[in-house]
Order: structure tokens, then C-alpha cells, then sequence
């Protein structure tokens, strides 16, 4: 055994961790190595059914890899990862198969469809219409309309819905591929740096918008080093550092905690 496999790190203070049945998503001891260098270190936590959970921490701390494991992209090396009260090991389902359990994923960047109009990004998206763009040729049902109305009453691009989605701003995209992702109903979303790039308005109608999309009963993990937004939206937040949990509470709780000012935060 090398000295690296020898290191685990101490529990994090403020730790909050539900049982395996009481967990929505439960991660337990998982470790990711690239080369030798340990991206997640024996990481744990928990989500609880219906919470919206904030992921913070430095450049490098492992965030995008944490979501990397938990939608199948990357295998761990070691450790437990479940879905829905530890009745599905997400480590032996692939990408596609996650995503129809009711995981969705935003990536940082806008990946709309500039040349289709808004209303056709979101039929697109919607559940059983994702597989090809004739798809949305074909006649919709009432239920379909419905909730397509839903979702840009909730996204707030009602009025957008005849425009290019190439001509939307920055912040209506990302909305706009939040609606996308809604479409497909997940039961979990994750949602990196929603906010990098917008500006203040975008950036507090974004904290409102996920907390509508959490309070109708979606579990929602958001990743941001944008601590203002990180405040508006008032929920649990978890430190990572090296590729574990340095610390977890509320914001005032981690950010008065001297390591996390030491590495992430500041003085
Ligand atoms: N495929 C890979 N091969 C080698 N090293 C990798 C790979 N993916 C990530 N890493 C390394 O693992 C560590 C964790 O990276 P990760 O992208 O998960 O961090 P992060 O917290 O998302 O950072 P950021 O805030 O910059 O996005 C980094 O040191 C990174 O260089």
C-alpha cells in the first residue's frame, strides 16, 4: 500500500449525514485518483430527499469530479455511491441510464440550440421527444403544452418563446437550459456555476428560480464560488478541499470556519 492510499481525511465539522435509507444521494468513502493524484479523497455526504445543497470550495477541491462520479462519467477507485434511499449503486449504471433514474446535469456553458427558437429548445427536451429534431414536428399533446407553459412561467421566458435561442442573453440561455433540463423531471439536478458570467439581476433571479424548482419538490446540488448568490439562496453548504469535505453547515457556520477561510475564502 502507498502512503497515499494510507491518508483519510478527518470528519468535517458541522457534519450532517443521513443513513444510507434516509439519503436521496449518499456518498460514502469515495476516492477518485488520476496519475497517482487523489481528485476525491474518501469523500462522504449526504442529500436529503427535497433539500437543495450548496458545494463550495477551491479551484482544484474536486467539485466537478464529485459530479463527474455521481452521474457515471468517472468510475471511483473506492467508495459507495446511491440514489434514492440506497436503492440504486450509481457506480454500476452508466451516464444514460442515470439520467433516466431522474439525474440531470447543467454544465457551466449555455448548450442551447442557437438556430432553433426557445419553444423548440424546450419541446425538444422534453421526456420521450429528446431523439431527434423532427421530433418536433409531431403533434403535441395538451398535457406536453401544459407543462412546456409550466416551465417558462417558471423559467420566466415566456415572452422569449418565438426568439432564436442564439439570440437570447447569457442568463435567459442558462434559464433557458435549466427549463430544458426540468423538461425531463428530474428527481435530483446539478447545476455547476449557474452563475458565473451574469449579472447582478441574472444572477439574484437565478437564486430565486432555483429555489421555485427546489420548493416544487425537486432535490437540487449546486456548485458556486459566487458567495452572494450563495447566500440567496439560503440553503446548507458543504466546503470541499482535496477531495473531501472540510467543512458543512450553514454559510455563516462554514465561512466562520478558520480553515475554510485559510484555503477558500480569505481574510
Ligand atoms: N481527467 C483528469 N486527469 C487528471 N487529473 C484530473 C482529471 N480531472 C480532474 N483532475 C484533477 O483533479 C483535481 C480536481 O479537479 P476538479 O475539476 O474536480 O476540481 P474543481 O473543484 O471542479 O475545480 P474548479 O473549481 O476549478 O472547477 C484537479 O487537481 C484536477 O487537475
Amino acid at each position: 500500500m502507498s502512503d497515499i492510499e494510507t491518508l483519510e481525511p478527518a470528519a468535517a465539522e458541522g457534519a450532517a449525514r443521513k443513513t444510507l435509507t434516509e439519503a436521496l444521494l449518499y456518498l460514502d468513502g469515495v476516492t477518485v485518483t488520476f496519475d497517482g493524484f487523489r481528485a476525491l479523497n474518501a469523500l462522504s455526504f449526504t442529500i436529503d430527499p427535497g433539500e437543495m445543497r450548496a458545494i463550495i470550495g477551491p479551484n482544484g477541491a474536486g467539485k466537478t469530479t464529485m459530479m463527474d462520479v455521481i452521474t457515471g462519467k468517472t468510475r471511483p477507485d473506492k467508495g459507495d455511491v446511491f440514489f434514492d434511499g440506497g436503492t440504486t449503486d450509481l457506480t454500476k449504471l452508466d451516464e444514460t441510464q442515470i439520467v433516466t433514474l431522474g439525474i440531470g446535469r447543467k454544465f457551466q456553458k449555455p448548450t442551447v440550440f442557437e438556430s432553433h427558437t426557445v419553444l423548440d429548445n424546450l419541446r425538444l427536451a422534453l421526456k420521450g421527444q429528446r431523439r431527434a429534431l423532427p421530433n418536433i414536428f409531431r403533434r403535441e399533446t395538451a398535457a406536453a403544452r401544459e407543462r412546456i407553459d409550466e416551465i417558462f412561467e417558471t423559467i420566466k421566458l415566456t415572452e422569449h418563446r418565438g426568439r432564436l435561442g442564439g439570440a437570447l442573453s447569457h442568463g435567459q440561455k442558462q434559464w433557458l437550459e435549466i427549463g430544458m433540463l426540468l423538461a425531463q423531471d428530474p428527481r435530483l439536478l446539478l447545476v455547476d456555476e449557474p452563475v458565473a458570467g451574469m449579472t447582478d439581476a441574472e444572477t439574484a433571479q437565478t437564486a430565486e428560480l432555483l429555489r421555485e424548482i427546489n420548493a416544487n419538490g425537486h432535490s437540487v446540488v449546486v456548485v458556486e464560488h459566487d458567495m452572494t448568490f450563495v447566500r440567496d439562496l439560503g440553503v446548507r453548504v458543504l466546503c470541499l478541499h482535496e477531495g473531501s469535505v472540510l467543512a458543512e453547515g450553514t454559510l455563516d457556520q462554514v465561512s466562520a470556519n478558520e480553515r475554510v477561510i485559510e484555503v477558500y475564502l480569505g481574510r
